[in-house]
């Protein structure tokens, strides 16, 4: 159906790939006519903008935006590309197309956010009119504070504030337009920023050719390997949203069994990409009759976990580099390369650590019962630095996220949100006994059958541990003890 009015909006899509329930979308298209944009986005010289998408995410996105240009192409919506600094692309896009509005969802790492308040006033001092909607998060940071303080600072209260909170229903599609002509078309490809998606580079990338194994990130290893477990896109989401009863029932009992690959709904980089909102996920969770109460709530609350850590990356200046508890900013972390290849490469000779390894290097993703496992056992069996895992999980992960990860990692390093901190130092020997006792996941991973050997039963050969559990975990306490013995304490 074509529209009777004048009005032209650009619509400037970021981690919001999506065409149903899309608030910005729906409002430009009740205005009138619609062009879409998405920026592949460099951070400015000054820190504004979101963080550089990592290996694994940039061929997700790449994949994604192909699909979302053929569903918006199926609305009549032509979506540009283009790549550099959105500060300049956007006021000069809106300019060169004489657009009267921009919309766009709002995201809320401190530094995007600062970029899109500068963004918002160049336009509306060029007289366009801006609107931010919401769409990327079910309960908006600035609405839930707790008495008397500025903000949460652990789940549970949180949760406990937002849960019952109404989020209203999920948007359809909006209606088709009429599709722009042949010259509206050549005109369009005529300005000097617009790119072709394959011209974005977002498939680029150079081995840094330095011999190890955590720098020799090569991008087209994702396109190859990593693309045979995944549909990026849209319209796979939503089929995949249909089937969510699959990895809801029997969630509360066996969302920790990592060989179960229906134990978790594996929706994580839906989210991430915005193929899906959180208020679908939401309905959907909430309409499936044939899933137990128990499994449903508890699926519900780790929707609300993904909320928490961008409640806390909304109110923390950086939290993908300063620690949360600030008294860690001297932990005496160790400077250990080579063990540090070991980890990268699931070559540490802990079983459930290089299967949790393999699994992202193969795939881009990781169990989240995994995923702790092997941030412990780098942070406190080795005694590196978080900061190394969450930049080689941001890498390698398609779900990598500008919250979830960091704020993951800092919770398993200690220095995080989390009641009981530095004590938890996950065994991943007894990890895996408990989790995966007949070795499903690490046979498969480790391309060993179920039923041989365990860590225990093996001595000596290639596969002997980097470091001996027990005495690196006292080796941790001890580290601990001496960074809280220098610090005066903290009031996090
Ligand atoms: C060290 C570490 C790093 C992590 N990095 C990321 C990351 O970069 N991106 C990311 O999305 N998640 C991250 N997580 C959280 C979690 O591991 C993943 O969200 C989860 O494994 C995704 O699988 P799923 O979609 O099957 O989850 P489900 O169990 O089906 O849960 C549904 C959704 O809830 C959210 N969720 C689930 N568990 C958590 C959690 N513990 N914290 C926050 N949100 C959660 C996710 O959005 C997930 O898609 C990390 C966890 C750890 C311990």
């Amino acid at each position: 159906m074509s529209h009777d009015r004048d009005s032209l909006t650009l619509v400037w899509f970021r981690d919001d790939l999506r065409v149903e329930d899309h608030e910005a979308l729906t409002a430009a298209c009740g205005d009138g006519q619609v062009i879409g944009l998405w920026i592949r986005e460099c951070r400015s010289d000054d820190g504004l903008g979101p963080r550089p998408l990592g290996g694994a995410a940039r061929w997700w996105a790449h994949e994604s935006l192909r699909v979302l240009e053929t569903e918006l192409a199926q609305l009549g919506i032509p979506l540009l590309f283009a790549a550099g600094s959105a500060a300049d692309i956007v006021p000069q896009a809106a300019a060169d197309l004489k657009v009267d509005a921009v919309r766009w969802s709002r995201r809320y790492a401190p530094a995007a956010r600062r970029l899109d308040a500068q963004i918002k006033t160049d336009l509306a001092d060029a007289g366009r009119a801006v609107h931010s909607h919401t769409g990327a998060l079910l309960v908006e940071p600035w609405t839930v504070s707790p008495q008397g303080g500025d903000f949460y600072k652990v789940f549970t209260p949180f949760f406990n504030a937002v849960r019952d909170r109404s989020v209203g229903d999920s948007l359809p599609a909006p209606r088709t337009q009429s599709s722009p002509t042949k010259a509206q078309r050549q005109a369009f490809a005529g300005h000097s920023w617009v790119r072709d998606l394959d011209d974005l580079g977002l498939l680029d990338g150079t081995d840094t050719g330095s011999g190890s194994f955590a720098s020799a990130r090569t991008p087209q290893w994702w396109r190859t390997t990593v693309a045979g477990h995944w549909n990026p896109g849209c319209r796979e989401a939503a089929g995949e949203l249909a089937c969510l009863s699959d990895g809801l029932d029997g969630y509360a009992d066996s969302h920790d069994v990592p060989a179960d690959p229906d134990s978790t709904s594996g929706l994580s980089p839906r989210l991430r990409f915005g193929e899906l909102s959180p208020r679908q996920l939401l309905a959907a969770a909430l309409d499936i009759p044939e899933v137990r109460d128990d499994d449903r709530q508890a699926w519900i609350r780790q929707l609300y976990w993904r909320e928490f850590s961008w409640h806390l990356t909304y109110h923390l200046p950086a939290v993908e580099s300063e620690p949360m508890r600030p008294e860690f900013a001297s932990f005496p972390y160790e400077d250990d390369p080579e063990a540090l290849d070991h980890w990268c490469s699931g070559t540490t000779g802990i079983d459930l650590v290089d299967a949790g390894m393999a699994q992202l290097w193969q795939t881009g993703w990781m169990h989240n019962r995994v995923r702790m496992a092997t941030a412990s056992f780098l942070t406190k069996n080795l005694l590196i630095h978080w900061w190394h895992g969450e930049q080689w999980f941001w890498d390698t992960l398609v779900d990598a996220d500008e919250a979830n990860n960091p704020v993951s990692w800092q919770w398993v390093a200690g220095c995080g949100a989390d009641a009981a901190p530095y004590f938890r130092i996950f065994n991943p020997e007894r990890q895996c006994e408990r989790f995966d006792p007949d070795r499903e996941y690490v046979g498969r991973w480790l391309g060993r059958g179920p039923g041989d050997l365990t860590q225990a039963e093996r001595s000596g050969g290639d596969d002997e541990p980097i470091v001996d559990l027990r005495t690196s975990r006292q080796a941790a306490l001890a580290a601990y003890d001496r960074m809280k013995n220098e610090s005066a304490g903290s009031n996090w």
